[in-house]
């Protein structure tokens, strides 16, 4: 198993924010946490980052204990966090520059392309569109070398058909860079088109209420709008719990 949560517990000011949360995520699966507002999401991903030091419970990357920041997990928060004053280059490549790793801004230049960034290398974010931005920031993501990538909400901020875009796009970059991913999202539709599985949580303190396995699903646009039976499943559970 390549991360395992066991157990998680943590409070915040006295309040409950998860309780014994447990979870397995395999090697190159790609997971998604579907949750109402305010269950907690974040608050996993922001544990696993090592930023939430103060949690009790367990987690394990290849059967290792891990506290703390740890070069296991490269975090995307939902703003893209690009450094106005940088080029998208060097923006790109900062991993590479905090641990003097020349080979991490050749990587970097080598997957512009890929990433539809082609051209903009000298360029500054102010330059980039929403879905260009997103992309850069998923770029330096990509090139922290972590094993396992943590997503919030990365195209939260984007109109529908970008992020629509953005979701085939990153698709499509699966099959040759499929990397372990847990994704925290709001759209049901986006956690059905991208993930392995799905974890939906229950109002805080968190707990796992359903697990939904698509591995044997062959995912288009078509597929997604044929799911309207498990979306509808999906949308009474989370409606449930925001007036829980
Ligand atoms: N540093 C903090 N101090 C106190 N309370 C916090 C802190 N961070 C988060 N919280 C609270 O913990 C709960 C969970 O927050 P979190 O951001 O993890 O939820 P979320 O599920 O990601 O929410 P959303 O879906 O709205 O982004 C919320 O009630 C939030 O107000």
């Amino acid at each position: 198993m390549k991360l395992r949560v066991d157990h998680l517990r943590l409070a915040f000011d006295g309040a409950l924010i998860l309780d014994n949360l447990s979870f397995e995520v395999r090697e190159r699966e790609f997971v998604s946490i579907l949750g109402p507002s305010g269950c907690g999401k974040s608050t996993i991903l922001n544990i696993l980052a090592g930023v939430l030091p103060d949690y009790d419970g367990c987690v394990e990357v290849d059967g290792e204990p891990v506290f703390g920041v740890s070069r296991h997990f490269a975090y995307m928060p939902q703003n893209d966090l690009l450094l106005e004053w940088k080029t998208i280059l060097d923006n790109v490549s900062l991993y590479g520059l905090i641990h003097h790793d020349r080979s991490i801004r050749q990587k970097a230049q080598a997957d512009f392309k890929t990433f539809g960034l082609e051209g903009y290398e000298g360029a500054y974010p102010s330059a980039l569109s929403g879905g260009m931005r997103q992309r850069a920031a998923f770029l330096r993501t990509s090139l922290c070398e972590a094993d396992i990538l943590l997503l919030d909400e990365p195209f939260g901020a984007l109109d529908v058909i970008t992020r629509n875009e953005m979701q085939d796009w990153l698709l499509s970059l699966r099959t040759r860079y499929n990397r372990t991913t847990l994704l925290v999202t709001h759209d049901i539709d986006e956690a059905l088109y991208l993930s392995d599985r799905i974890l939906i949580l229950s109002n805080k303190p968190s707990r796992i209420l359903k697990e939904i396995d698509l591995r044997q699903q062959s995912k288009s646009r078509d597929w997604l709008f044929s799911q309207s039976r498990l979306k509808k499943e999906i949308y009474d559970l989370l409606k449930g719990e925001n007036h829980a």
